[in-house]
């Protein structure tokens, strides 16, 4: 089919075209056949690389020309961002903007947009608002929709679901994703026609790789040279003029496999890269890096040709990876399995070294052949390889016949929902309420009802089934204080509402509130602790919890000392370093923490820290409100509390900066307004132009 042919606006049609789409993929053919340009509800389940998101984002902008507003939910903060970044090819045919952040904000001003790409948490708390703007919503894209089966983020995505519902708001659906097993009940629920098609656009060749050689699943062979499988993999693959992808997994094993491999290419006869090419992107990330001995591992490889990728990395650093591997500088990326959805790297061959990982807490286990099906999906970059290849590798020759059964022949899992489970309907129960979408136990039922986890239930008794849970889940939110009953009739108390709008889990905000209100002394260490002890927060587990540390915390709040004490406490230690302005890079090696780490426990607090200051503001702990309040200021700028003025103000001044300037006598706003350029420019770290700019927002500030 010619996208000429389509039934879309001109302008849309001349932007595919200048894009290069001319013809529809086969699979784009059948949904737009099923109706994606006439409103009708699809679920597309694709190929990697099929081209579903190509017609998701024409379909937005389709949307939006007919004057209506799409809403786009990705499952990660760097999606959605990369998502923006595509939207940019329609130019001025939609106003796209991105909305990920604040969770207690109703973001008023996103009327103002065609297109919203979103975070599915974020769409489900914009849903709890109920903005006047949803009214003119008349698409909702979710990406990634296999994220129905994870046991946190599911159950958003349901909850996002049902309220659409309950709204009945006249929108189209469109659901993506490459690998859902049960795409048929999904679609069913979602009351979507479902597309599905195992096309590519670059055929796929899967195999199994032991003791040199790969075994394919169409019974051929290829010997590669000897060595530890991953290198010589990686190394054939681009000796033959492609690149290599390889997952591991764990962290430490991205950077030794790294290692090895550049030491195999710079080894290698024939010249495998562009030295120059790859010692400028290497600067590039020794500058964008903020930890020094990080940085200069990961250049010291990338200037060879290779690089790792894991959450240790800081996501503009990540990128630069990326971006250096699209471009062809870096021929070998090697990444975390945990990864694989966060990373957008078509590549010729990809490379599973390990199909095993390990969970803290289940011990060693195999992965989902989900997950295989996204690395694996990954092979064969459109228009540049002539095809992909997926090599998993076996460990014994037992194994070959094995792998081949379960991840190559073998079925995607099935979706499974957890929206039933107590944690999880307590908080999308108080969600409903607090948003006004039910007001009793039936409305409730009724609600619950549109969730998958309901239509998953098999016995006759699933309305009995559901209305005890939900009426389980409403007792034990009475009991903490968020709701109330009367009768049939449930409501949400103030504070309900405002643990809903701040998107906490009702039992991390029940905490927070029992331990604000037996805190007997105000100490830094324990606001801390408090905030830390919500589960989603990951936790420093190396090294010996500090006793300075434990007992001031202990001094001024009622808590076991148990081991999640000690993990906590050692967090708590990790940040308080970080306040007060330690350098970055002893944090790192003190607290075995990475940069991306030390970023995501920021973005954490900022929302926690923040919510945990808004319940205590509303249950009248005025002071622990304001010193909430800057404990988080100082942990997103990583500050002592005399800096806060300069950090929270200027722009391009981060905690050395503000630390200099606070030394040399310029203190506050009002002493920098009144400096001169000169003063400002020969501090250490400042030139001209840096000094013009903080200069000026200050005078600006202060109205100078
Ligand atoms: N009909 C087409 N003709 C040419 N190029 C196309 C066509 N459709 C999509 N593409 C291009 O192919 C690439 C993959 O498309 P897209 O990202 O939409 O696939 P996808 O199925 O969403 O992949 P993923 O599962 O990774 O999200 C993109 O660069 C896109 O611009």
């Amino acid at each position: 089919m010619d996208v000429s042919e389509l039934p879309l606006d001109a302008r849309l049609i001349a932007v595919l075209k200048e894009r290069g789409v001319r013809e529809l993929f086969p699979p784009q053919v059948e949904a737009v056949k099923a109706g994606i340009f006439d409103g009708v509800n699809l679920l597309l389940c694709t190929a990697t690389a099929s081209g579903k998101s190509l017609l998701a984002e024409v379909a937005s902008v389709k949307t939006a020309l007919e004057g209506k507003m799409a809403l786009y939910a990705v499952p990660l903060k760097a999606l959605a961002q990369e998502k923006l970044l595509h939207f940019s090819y329609y130019g001025k045919l939609a106003r796209v903007g991105i909305s990920t952040g604040d969770f207690d904000s109703e973001d008023k001003r996103l009327y103002e947009y065609d297109v919203v790409v979103v975070t599915y948490e974020k769409l489900d708390s914009l849903l709890r608002h109920r903005p006047s703007w949803l009214g003119s919503v008349g698409l909702v894209v979710v990406d990634e929709i296999h994220y129905l089966g994870d046991p946190k983020r599911g159950p958003v995505l349901e909850s996002i679901i049902a309220k659409v519902r309950h709204l009945g708001l006249r929108t189209q659906f469109i659901g993506l994703s490459a690998t859902v097993g049960n795409a048929e009940e999904v679609a069913s629920w979602l009351g979507a026609r479902l597309v599905s098609s195992s096309w590519r656009p670059v055929p796929l060749r899967e195999g199994v790789y032991y003791g040199g050689k790969i075994y394919f699943a169409d019974g051929s062979k290829k010997s590669l040279g000897s060595g530890e499988a991953e290198i010589a993999l990686a190394i054939d693959a681009v000796a033959g003029g492609g690149q290599a992808l390889v997952f591991t997994n764990s962290r430490s094993s991205t950077v030794r496999i790294a290692k090895a491999i550049a030491q195999a290419v710079a080894a290698h006869p024939a010249r495998l890269i562009n030295p120059a090419e790859a010692q400028s992107l290497a600067n590039e990330v020794i500058n964008a890096s903020t930890s020094k001995i990080i940085g200069r591992e990961l250049a010291d490889l990338i200037a060879r040709g290779v690089a790792f990728h894991n959450a240790g990395l800081e996501l503009e650093v990540r990128r630069l990876v990326e971006e250096g591997f699209r471009r062809g500088v870096i021929k070998v990326v090697v990444s975390t399995t945990t990864l694989a959805a966060g990373v957008n790297l078509p590549a010729r061959r990809v490379v599973i070294a390990d199909y095993e990982r390990f969970d803290p807490v289940l011990g060693r286990e195999e992965i989902p052949v989900l997950e295989y099906r996204q690395m694996a999906g990954r092979a064969g970059r459109p228009g540049m390889d002539p095809y992909g290849e997926a090599v998993i590798v076996a460990r014994s020759r037992g194994e070959v016949d094995y792998l081949m059964e379960r991840y190559l022949r073998g079925r995607v899992e099935d979706v499974k929902s957890h929206i039933l489970s107590a944690p999880n309907l307590r908080s999308h129960v108080l969600g409903a309420v607090g948003g006004g979408y039910a007001k009793s136990i039936d409305e409730l039922v009724d609600f619950f009802s549109n969730t998958l986890g309901y239509h998953q239930v098999k016995t006759s008794l699933k309305t009995a089934l559901l209305r005890s849970k939900v009426a389980s889940a409403v007792d034990e939110l009475i009991k903490w204080g968020f709701m109330e009953r009367d009768g049939e009739l449930v409501y949400a108390t103030e504070l309900g509402r405002q643990v809903a709008r701040l998107y906490l889990d009702p039992e991390t905000a029940a905490r927070y509130i029992g331990l604000l209100k037996s805190m007997r002394k105000e100490a830094v260490s324990a606001y801390l602790y408090i905030v830390l002890t919500a589960p989603d927060f990951p936790r420093v587990r190396r090294g010996k919890a500090s006793r300075e540390i434990a007992e001031e915390v202990l001094s001024a709040l009622d808590v076991e000392e148990d081991e999640e004490f000690e993990e906590i406490v050692k967090t708590v230690a990790m940040l308080r370093a970080w306040i007060e302005e330690e350098d970055e890079d002893k944090i790192y090696e003190r607290f075995e923490v990475a940069p991306g780490d030390l970023r995501v426990y920021l973005d954490l607090f900022d929302w926690l820290g923040n919510a945990a200051a808004k319940l205590a503001g509303m249950i009248g702990l005025e002071g622990h409100r304001r010193n909430l309040e800057k404990v988080t200021a100082r942990v997103i700028y990583g500050v002592r509390e005399e800096l806060l003025e300069l950090v929270t103000a200027l722009r391009g001044v981060g905690r050395v900066r503000a630390r200099i300037l606070y030394n040399f006598g310029f203190r506050t706003l009002r002493d920098i307004a009144r400096a001169s350029v000169r003063e400002i420019a020969s501090l250490p770290g400042f030139g001209e132009k840096l000094a013009e700019s903080i200069i000026e927002q200050a005078r600006q500030l202060v109205k100078f």
